[in-house]
């Protein structure tokens, strides 16, 4: 099939493909107008649709182009934060270490300081940690020590306590061969004051948290975390309770500033706006928020706002529609100096595809993060592909495999939601076998909140 015909098909399969996946695919290069397609529209519909098919970007285009559209952004000042709140910031400078590490000799087992040859004499007191400085040792003698505690002056090694031996005299032997300085973890060993520990633009994990804390930081100088406002459009929308009378529940409400959060976002506010243009229009025009996320109303309904506000704010359309099913409405506008607008549609899996296709690219700039390494992992069954678009479809990871998972229509969660990730599908589809680019669906960080007691 050439893009012509798809074209002229203009097959809107993915309602399609989300049920066909019992059905044996047939493979890549074999796309196949899925069963129950639509038959032709009326002839402007069908018009309106195609232009609107023209406009859009290519998938991998479109990720790049957010990537540019928070590249364009002004130099964002670094902030100093407390160790304890900067989990997921980028560092704004170096982490130099602010003293030796450690930053005395210390014991790395518990058992005995010990001075030269033994067998030693146990002198009476011990040694713990976070103790002050302990009386030098002479030769021949020994002294009962803590792990972590600082080992006393000419102490040459620390024997375990499960390899001594004290005799009917008191006197302490080894029953193994000793190295000197033997469990001595000695002053500086993994870094002296001044060393370079993580370099500036690196990704503050819990691991480098502890890393600062233990080289003496109480604050890091990082970038700040790019400020989201999430608009969440449709007079259809329930809050909470069971969907009644036409009425659904929020489903985005509650799952996008967990993802916002994790790609690195600081979401100020979730407003809940109904479909009414004039309170659209004021909330864009106001905010003072890097990123403005709407979702909904991203079509050509007669209550799909976003196009109208977009272009009354004169806003520039930097995306118009993406070639990926679900979720090709979505779109990114410059909608003021320095602010981005990503419309994320409506129905949530085409929302999700959104999110990870124009949110994650800009966030992930704006916050400093760099780009995951690309990776990619086998299917384990055939998925079906759309004619000319690039497909985003839930998977989870199972041992070598990524298994593609079924309820993956735009409007259902119920595949995404025991996703590990979403498998990039070209065109055509893919076989058992074939290796696709996954994009993993980031939980570890989501909106965790850290209690330190
Ligand atoms: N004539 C056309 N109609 C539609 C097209 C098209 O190309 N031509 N595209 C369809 C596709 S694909 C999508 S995706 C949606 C995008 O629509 P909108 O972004 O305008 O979204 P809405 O119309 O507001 O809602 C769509 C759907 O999603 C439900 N929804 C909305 N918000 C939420 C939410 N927070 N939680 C749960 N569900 C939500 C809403 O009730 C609708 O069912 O347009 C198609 N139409
Ligand atoms: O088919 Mo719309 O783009 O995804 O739900």
């Amino acid at each position: 099939m050439t893009a012509q015909d798809a074209d002229e098909l203009d097959v809107d399969v993915e309602e399609a493909l989300a049920v066909a996946n019992d059905r044996p695919a047939r493979g890549p290069g074999a796309p196949r107008p899925a069963d129950g397609t639509p038959a032709d529209g009326p002839p402007t519909a069908h018009r309106a649709k195609k232009d609107a098919h023209h406009r859009a970007t290519p998938w991998p285009e479109a990720r790049a182009v957010a990537e540019r559209a928070a590249r364009s952004c002004g130099r964002r000042s670094p902030l100093s934060v407390t160790v304890e709140d900067a989990l997921g910031l980028v560092l704004a400078a170096p982490l130099t270490a602010l003293t030796d590490l450690p930053s005395f000799d210390t014991s790395a087992m518990d058992g005995w300081a010990v001075a030269g040859p033994g067998p030693w004499a146990v002198r009476e007191d011990g040694v713990l940690a976070g103790h002050a400085e302990p009386e030098r040792l002479t030769d021949g003698e020994a002294v009962r020590i803590a792990t972590g505690a600082r080992v006393p002056l000419d102490t040459t090694a620390v024997l375990r306590s499960e390899h001594g031996r004290t005799d009917e005299q008191g006197r302490l032997h080894a029953t193994r061969d000793m190295a000197h300085g033997q469990d001595i973890r000695s002053r500086g060993q993994e870094c002296r004051s001044g060393d370079q520990l993580l370099p500036l633009g690196t990704l503050l994990t819990p691991a480098a948290l502890g890393l600062a804390a233990a080289a003496g930081y109480d604050t890091v100088t990082v970038l700040p975390r790019p400020r989201v406002e999430l608009l969440v459009l449709g007079d259809e929308l329930l809050t909470e309770g069971l969907p009644r009378e036409g009425l659904i529940r929020d489903a985005l409400g509650p799952m996008l500033p967990s993802w916002l959060r994790a790609l690195g976002a600081e979401v100020t506010a979730v407003r809940r706006l109904g479909d009414a243009a004039d309170t659209l229009y004021e909330a864009v025009r106001s905010s003072t928020a890097d990123l403005i996320v709407t979702t909904g109303g991203t079509a050509a309904g007669p209550v799909d706002h976003v196009h109208p506000t977009l272009r009354r704010i004169d806003a520039e359309l930097l995306v118009d529609g993406v070639k990926v099913r679900p979720g090709h409405p979505m779109l990114l506008a410059r909608s003021k100096e320095n602010q981005h607008l990503v419309g994320l549609p409506g129905n949530p899996l085409a929302a999700v595809s959104g999110l990870f296709t124009l949110a994650e690219p800009l966030l992930r700039t704006l916050a400093g993060r760099v780009a995951p390494e690309r990776y990619g992992m086998p299917l384990r069954e055939a998925v079906h592909g759309h004619p000319y678009d690039t497909r985003l479809i839930p998977v989870a990871l199972r041992g070598d495999d990524a298994v593609p998972l079924h309820y993956n229509g735009p409007a259902m969660l119920r595949g995404v939601a025991t996703a590990d990730a979403l498998a990039v599908v070209p065109p055509g589809g893919a076989s058992p076998g074939q290796e696709l680019e996954l994009l993993d669906l980031p939980w570890a960080t989501a909106g965790i909140q850290v209690c330190f007691t």
